[in-house]
């Protein structure tokens, strides 16, 4: 199985206060990796780490390896516009800008310098229609993304971070905002896409992880206890500690 991306021994100051001791996790091509644990455990900022969103934090300090491609994200030489493309985000409140679905679809590729208006315009239907809202928006692509309703508007920021046709997507809670069915149909859509895509998803939802997922990782306190095929971790983890949190033991 290939891996598109990997972390090595990452570890992870904010300050003098280490937020992760050293993860490392290999993330295989198209398939849906969770990252589960208990709050401030450090998925968030391991995911940030991810397409080095943490970057403009002061006084944080981060050492280790993330490959991308093979390539070391954290090498100076890297682009971060570049990079970015590559590893779309999509957050846990839904981050639509303040004007039409089209042009919130169409922003990444603008941003990267794409004038050809019928590329561009195939490739918003193309991706609302990847994530399952071109439905719902194909007679109103003029209307202000922020008038479509929290599930909604999830899925254009999706179908915002497709667009650019990136290799990785990082999910920091993509459902935990959203109503049951918004959330259930978000779940699909990823499903849909895991053959085009790899996905990285934080996700307090342990139903869920093991609904989408097809590898889970577990952090407690910054560091990674254990990691495996969905199946494997919750039907026999091997860590005591991994079982007791699946089994809500604590959390
Ligand atoms: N910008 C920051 N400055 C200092 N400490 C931070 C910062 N961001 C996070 N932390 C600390 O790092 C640790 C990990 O936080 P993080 O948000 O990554 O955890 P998490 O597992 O995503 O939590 P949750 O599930 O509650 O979102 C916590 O102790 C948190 O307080």
């Amino acid at each position: 199985m290939t891996n598109v991306m990997e972390a090595k021994n990452v570890k992870l100051k904010y300050g003098s206060f280490e937020a992760l001791h050293g993860i490392s996790l290999a993330f295989p091509a198209q398939k849906l990796t969770a990252l589960i644990g208990p709050s401030g455990c450090g998925k968030s900022t391991f995911l940030r780490c991810l397409n080095r969103m943490n970057d403009d934090i002061d006084d944080i300090n981060i050492t280790g390896e993330i490959l991308l491609e093979g390539k070391d994200i954290y090498h100076s030489h890297i682009d971060l516009v570049a990079l970015r493309k590559k590893v779309g985000m999509v957050f846990q409140q839904p981050t639509p800008f303040p004007f039409s679905v089209f042009d919130n679809v169409a922003y990444g590729l603008r941003i990267a310098g794409v004038k050809d208006k019928d590329l561009i315009e195939q490739r918003v239907e193309e991706s609302l229609k990847q994530a399952a809202i071109w439905n719902e928006t194909k007679d109103s692509l003029q209307r202000n993304a922020l008038a479509f309703s929290g599930g909604q508007q999830q899925r254009i920021c999706i179908a915002r971070a497709l667009a650019i046709r990136p290799e990785v997507v990082l999910l920091d809670e993509p459902t935990s905002a959203l109503d049951p069915i918004s959330s259930s149909e978000i779940e699909e859509t990823l499903m849909a896409l895991k053959q085009k895509y790899t996905f990285i998803m934080v996700t307090h939802n342990l139903q869920q992880a093991s609904r989408v997922s097809d590898q889970v990782a577990f952090l407690m306190n910054g560091e990674l206890i254990e990691s495996g095929s969905t199946q494997e971790m919750f039907l026999s983890p091997k860590k005591e500690m991994t079982n007791n949190y699946l089994n809500g033991r604590f959390g």
